[in-house]
């Protein structure tokens, strides 16, 4: 291994600089200092290097040594990172926590190693094979986790010498040799290079969330990028929270990413006593947790967004849908832009580099729904969500207008709907989703012909609502006709109703999609015998005296799932029925 020295020459925070040998490239990884604290090469300039450092910079002196590895920063991907609290720089809290709560620095450890699996192969000595081909599976949690040909393999087709037996091998063990090329259980990779797919697909499917407002008006596609931006206290971290349980992503990867050190407590004490809704068994077990709260080193909180989406990639060329949430890349743009500060690059907007955009930009890029490299033939894909914290609620600075340009949905909390206690705070004025049309015919077929119409239906009246309710703000109500007045009061059943949801109630929290249809069902009969009445004469007063409307709703909404049709049917014809006795009259 290529091995050389430096020698520190100066310090800024979490920026080093060093003197560097001729050869050092960028984004090599340095030991910096006695302690062997790890580092990233990020500007290299004549025979200095600036390096971010990845601990705490706390006690390095001018003088101390630099160790330059030539190699790239990088994970060893195998069996075993499933249920992980890993830190920015992929070392596992959980496995450094056993002996001692603090994590000494210049440690060193991989996330996977040392544990047995039961190895599967599924080809045999002689097989020709190339980048990405499945050469046996093991059984990681409840998944088949597949053994992939490394893709650094020569892309023409190679012969395998030997495989491995059947039997139990650690994530360091040889388990074939192809072309005479020894390959182990797992394979490292450069956290900051994509990994190569065959070709990307169309983004066809949904991403389930269970959240009405989302799924039903704004919704994602398996592959797709959301961002969720909203300012203090607005339901970010409880919305995505309930994203990672609920979603039907296979595989979650949850970056805790420069938030408070006591929400992710809150996330790595409560996640693990969760139990995955699918499957009988811990949701931990389909879950990565990637810890870097804002009390921990700026750099590593840059790195590790990095770290999450090599793990999702890895998976997803397994086959498997994944979904990256991060809370929140305000806090990564934060990192990124002390990081320029200290390198003393020229400032963008705000303090940010210039370069922020296209950073943010290359992250998003590696989301999408695929087609692996390699046999046998298998999809994939990586679902982004991303909450922003912009400073004061201000959408128009500058991390939130990048989510708002590189992703497909915006999903924007408003913090006076927050402030009524209206959750989600969706505002569905602000929020946009640019998968509305190509999902539609996934819900048609999958959920209901209906479907498409069901939430224009919900739409037109919520926006006819919002422009009644600014007519009613200069005239009042009575200068509004009986149609009007219904229209504006379903609006405000279809904002209670539907649109707030209770992520901390047992029913309320998840809505799948049939519940979703039956609802707006229920909203459209009760739009329908109300305009039946109104048009026979009723009053809308004598109407809205007569039906306890939000209530009942409100019970449907929060009525078991094997309940509901004959709950929504009674209701219905409770209503028709008060309604007639209204115009007999
Ligand atoms: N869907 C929801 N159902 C019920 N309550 C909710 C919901 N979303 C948010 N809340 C309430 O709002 C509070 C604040 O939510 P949360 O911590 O997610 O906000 P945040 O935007 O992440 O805040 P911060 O800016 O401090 O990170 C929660 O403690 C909870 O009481």
């Amino acid at each position: 291994m290529y091995d050389d020295k430096g020698q520190i020459k100066g310090i800024s925070g979490s920026v080093v600089t060093s003197s560097c040998p001729v050869n050092t490239s960028i984004y090599e990884v340095a030991y910096v200092g006695n302690e062997g604290l790890l580092g990233e090469v990020v500007r290299v300039r004549k025979n200095f290097a600036d390096i971010q450092v990845y601990e705490d910079t706390t006690g390095l002196r001018i003088g101390d040594r630099v160790i330059f590895t030539g190699e790239l920063l990088s994970i060893k991907l195998g069996p075993g990172l499933l249920g992980q609290v890993l830190d920015g720089i992929g070392r596992p809290l959980g496995k450094l926590g056993e002996s001692s709560p603090y994590i000494s620095k210049g440690t060193h450890r991989d996330a996977i190693g040392g544990e047995s699996w039961s190895f599967e192969p599924c080809l045999n000595k002689g097989d020709r094979v190339g980048p990405g081909d499945i050469l046996g599976e093991v059984t990681e949690k409840s998944f088949s986790h597949r053994i992939m040909v490394p893709l650094k393999i020569g892309a023409g087709k190679c012969e395998m010498t030997w495989i491995a037996p059947a039997g139990n091998y650690s994530s360091d063990d040889v388990v074939c040799e192809i072309d005479g090329q020894a390959i182990k259980l797992h394979q490292k990779w450069n956290v900051r290079v994509p990994r190569n797919v065959e070709k990307k697909l169309d983004l066809d499917r949904p991403l389930i969330t269970g959240t009405r407002v989302l799924d039903v008006f704004y919704p994602l596609a398996l592959g797709g990028t959301a961002v969720i931006p909203g300012g203090f206290g607005t339901g970010k971290t409880v919305t995505q929270q309930s994203i990672a349980r609920w979603a039907n992503a296979d595989i979650v990867i949850y970056i805790g990413c420069g938030e408070r050190g006591n929400e992710m407590t809150e996330v790595l004490e409560e996640f693990p006593k969760l139990k995955d809704v699918r499957k009988d068994a811990p949701l931990m077990d389909r879950m990565i947790l990637i810890a870097n709260t804002s009390n921990m080193p700026v750099a590593a909180r840059e790195a590790s967004i990095y770290l999450g989406m090599t793990i999702a990639e890895y998976y997803r060329d397994m086959g498997y849908d994944v979904a990256i949430i991060a809370d929140s890349i305000s806090r990564w743009a934060e990192a990124l832009r002390e990081i320029s500060g200290r390198l003393e690059e020229m400032p963008g907007e705000e303090g940010y580099p210039a370069y922020l955009a296209s950073r943010l930009a290359r992250y998003y890029e590696r989301s999408g729904n695929v087609v692996a490299l390699g046999n046998p033939k298998r999809t994939g894909s990586i679902s982004v969500i991303n909450a922003i914290s912009p400073p004061g609620g201000d959408f128009s600075e500058p991390v939130t207008q990048a989510g708002l340009r590189l992703s497909g949905c915006f999903w924007a909390l408003d913090k006076a709907l927050a402030t009524k206690r209206h959750f989600p705070s969706v505002n569905w004025t602000q929020s946009y989703s640019l998968y509305t049309e190509t999902l539609n015919e996934y819900f048609v077929t999958h959920v209901s012909e209906q479907w498409v119409l069901l939430r224009e239906f919900a739409l037109r009246a919520l926006n006819e609502g919002k422009s009644l309710q600014e007519i009613v703000q200069v005239v009042g109500r009575d200068g509004l006709t009986e149609d009007e007045k219904w229209t504006l009061k379903l609006s405000e059943l279809i904002n209670i109703f539907y649109l707030q949801q209770n992520a901390f109630d047992v029913i309320d929290a998840y809505c799948d999609p049939d519940r979703q249809l039956a609802m707006l069902k229920t909203l459209k009969s009760l739009d329908d015998a109300v305009k039946d009445s109104l048009s026979k004469g009723a009053l809308f007063e004598q109407i809205d005296s007569q039906q306890a409307f939000a209530r009942d709703l409100m019970d449907l909404r929060l009525s078991k799932k094997e309940d509901y049709e004959d709950m929504s049917n009674s209701y219905i014809m409770r209503l028709r029925n008060d309604l007639s006795n209204l115009t007999a009259v």
